[in-house]
């Protein structure tokens, strides 16, 4: 089964509402496609979301990273030789991890058809069933308190807060939405790299004292200030999860090994794909630190891929993969199975895609 063509898309798919973080607003996902065709006529489909706040990636630096720099490494090479392909693509050039994920996934979604087996299986078969939660994006306390009970009366376990935009107001919003939902249901917060260290230390001791119950702290200070994160993580009693400070398995050995974090959010865009990201998933095993398998504004298409990786791997103890769930539309037929907060592998070979609408090829 060798690559005989590459090509790229656009795919556009509105939101149910605006998605804010203290990093960015999001009006539409709109994300690359990417379709690789093999001489036995498979296809093989992945995603890179454009992500310039995070991974720095935009249309145009995907395309390019994409048409220019990688299709030429791969093409004419046989599926079956996977560590060589993605030895090519991670060596075509430095960063540019969401091309490389985009890549990675169609790859593993053909190495799966080869093999006639499903991605979780060939990694691992851990687990079918993936509950995620969803994201309540950052707004006015009373806004956020509607969202979370809306979540909540959908069956929701896992609310995750994005934070970080005032620390006092966010005080204001956690209370809001314990007021609203009560204490049954689970949350974790997301500042999104948005306070300082001494704000986060102050922030969090707050709520710890309001008994706001949180489960986790997600990227409470800079990508960059691995010295605050440790900080926060030695002073508050909410565990810290390392986000934006995690892109590589080197990020995340340096992270475990330094204790500057409890708990690693690992996501596909950030590390280049599934096969880096089993890298991270067996350095935080051997430390027997647990990963959360995140995700950006995604489509099916990187969610699916995500899922399993997730389904793979029992490192992986917590997940955010509510793309799917904030889109208005889902023109993917085929993939993971979303039923709301329930996600369910099927038997299909590779990432189980059928059609992918919504998507104007270049
Ligand atoms: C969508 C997911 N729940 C999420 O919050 N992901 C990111 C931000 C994604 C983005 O800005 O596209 C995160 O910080 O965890
Ligand atoms: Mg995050």
């Amino acid at each position: 089964m060798k690559i005989c063509d590459m090509q790229i898309g656009k795919i556009n798919i509105p939101l149910k509402k605006p998605f804010k973080t203290a990093l960015r607003e999001v009006y539409e996902l709109e994300n690359v496609v990417v379709k690789i065709v093999t001489d036995t006529g498979n296809i093989g489909y992945g995603e890179a979301a454009i992500t310039p706040v995070i991974t720095g990636d935009t249309l145009g630096s995907i395309k390019w990273a994409i048409m220019d720099q990688i299709k030429p490494k791969v093409i004419g090479m046989d599926i079956e030789n996977l560590e060589e392909i993605m030895k090519r693509i991670d060596n075509s050039l430095v960063h540019n991890e969401s091309s490389k994920a985009a890549l990675d996934m169609a790859i593993y979604d053909l190495f799966g058809q080869l093999h006639d087996a499903p991605v979780f299986k060939l990694l691992g078969g851990f687990r079918n069933k993936i509950v995620t939660d969803i994201t309540v994006s950052v707004n006015e306390p009373e806004e956020m308190a509607r969202d979370a009970k809306e979540a909540v009366e959908k069956g929701y376990e896992t609310i995750k807060v994005k934070v970080g935009k005032d620390s006092k107001k966010d005080l204001e919003r956690l209370k809001a939405i314990r007021n609203a939902i009560g204490y049954s249901v689970n949350i974790r917060i997301d500042a999104n790299q948005g306070w300082t260290s001494k704000e986060a230390v102050k922030v969090l001791r707050m709520m710890e004292d309001a008994g706001l119950s949180i489960e986790l702290v997600e990227q409470p200070v800079k990508a960059y200030d691995i010295a605050g994160l440790k900080y926060v993580t030695e002073n508050v009693e909410i565990p810290v999860l390392a986000d934006e400070s995690v892109f590589s398995p080197l990020d995340a050995a340096n992270i475990i090994q330094n204790r500057a974090a409890d708990l690693v959010n690992i996501k596909l865009m950030k590390a280049g794909g599934i096969h880096n990201a089993l890298k991270i998933c067996n350095f935080a095993e051997t430390y027997g630190v647990q990963c959360m398998l995140g995700c950006m504004m995604e489509s099916k298409i990187g969610l699916t891929a995500a899922c399993h990786l997730a389904g793979a791997k029992s490192i992986i103890t917590k997940f955010d993969l509510d793309g799917p769930n904030l889109c208005a539309e889902d023109p993917i037929t085929g993939g993971a199975n979303y039923d709301e907060y329930t996600i369910t592998l099927e038997d299909k070979p590779g990432l189980g895609f059928e059609e992918i609408g919504n998507t104007i090829y270049y």
